[in-house]
């Protein structure tokens, strides 16, 4: 028998409101898991919230999100954060940890462990420290480990960022594989050349308001909002902020 279906992902009306600041504000969207999304936004805007909210981290003020016409959060998704926590340990334990979290037994906890650093093309750092790993390394380990659970969906929230060229095309690398191995991806970045690269959609946030939700090449060329034509123009702020850990 097949695995049940967790898709298409529907969101309704959905809004969160932080700490008195109202996040999101009634952001509707459908998401078949087939077609790479990208969310792009100015800085404030509402990505990592909307990225958080989606995996199931932060609670909705009001709306819904529904995986395949059921309210239950999906089982198999992953998300992957800007800085990722690594466990005091070798970075093939800290994905062998996931596992067993997960409920993975022996042998096959090790042998997926290995097959994910493998993966990553970090088999020959498996038993160094993860903590004195490079930050392109370290995040290889946290795509690593969130690939051995096998996910359906993974969540990315700005995978590069902090990282020099090379290490951030490795990281580009292994996410155009893992979503074409059959991983459905939604992600926010701030480097516009992946995103112009990677997304079949582009998601658009402004002040927590989702202003459209199209076609990349479209986005790219004929923007429909007028703060999306701002925002590729360089009018509306946004850099790398710097946000706090968090673990996968
Ligand atoms: N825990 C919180 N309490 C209060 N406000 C919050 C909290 N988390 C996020 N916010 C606010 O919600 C808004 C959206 O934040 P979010 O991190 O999603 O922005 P973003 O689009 O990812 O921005 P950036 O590009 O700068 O990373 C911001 O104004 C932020 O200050």
């Amino acid at each position: 028998m097949g695995k049940p279906a967790i898709f298409p992902l529907e969101v309704r009306g959905l809004s969160v409101r932080l700490g008195g600041h109202e996040a999101l504000r009634d952001v509707s969207f459908a998401f078949d898991g087939r077609k790479r999304v990208v969310v792009l936004g100015a800085n404030g805007a509402g990505k990592s919230v909307l990225l958080r909210t989606l995996h199931g981290l932060i609670a909705p003020t009001a709306g819904s999100i529904r995986w395949a016409n059921s309210s239950q959060r999906a089982a198999s998704q992953a998300m992957v954060f800007q800085r990722s926590v690594m466990l005091r340990r070798p970075a093939l334990a800290n994905i062998a940890y996931a596992l067993a979290v997960s409920g993975v037994a022996e042998p096959e906890r090790s042998r997926r462990a290995r097959e994910a650093i493998e993966h990553v093309g970090l088999a020959h750092l498996s038993q160094r420290q993860a903590r004195v790993l490079s930050g392109g390394e370290q995040q290889r380990i946290a795509l690593a480990r969130a690939w051995s659970l096998k996910p359906r969906m993974l969540f990315l929230d700005e995978p590069t960022a902090s990282l020099d060229p090379a290490a951030a095309g490795e990281v580009e690398r292994i996410v155009t594989r893992i979503h074409g191995e059959g991983t459905a991806v939604v992600m926010t970045t701030h480097n516009l050349g992946l995103a112009r690269r990677f997304a079949d959609e582009i998601v658009f946030l402004h002040e927590g308001r989702l202003t459209e939700h199209t076609a990349a090449d479209l986005f790219f060329t004929a923007p429909a909002s007028p703060e999306a034509a701002r925002f590729l123009q360089g009018e509306l702020p946004w850099s790398i902020a710097s946000q706090p850990s968090s673990p996968a």
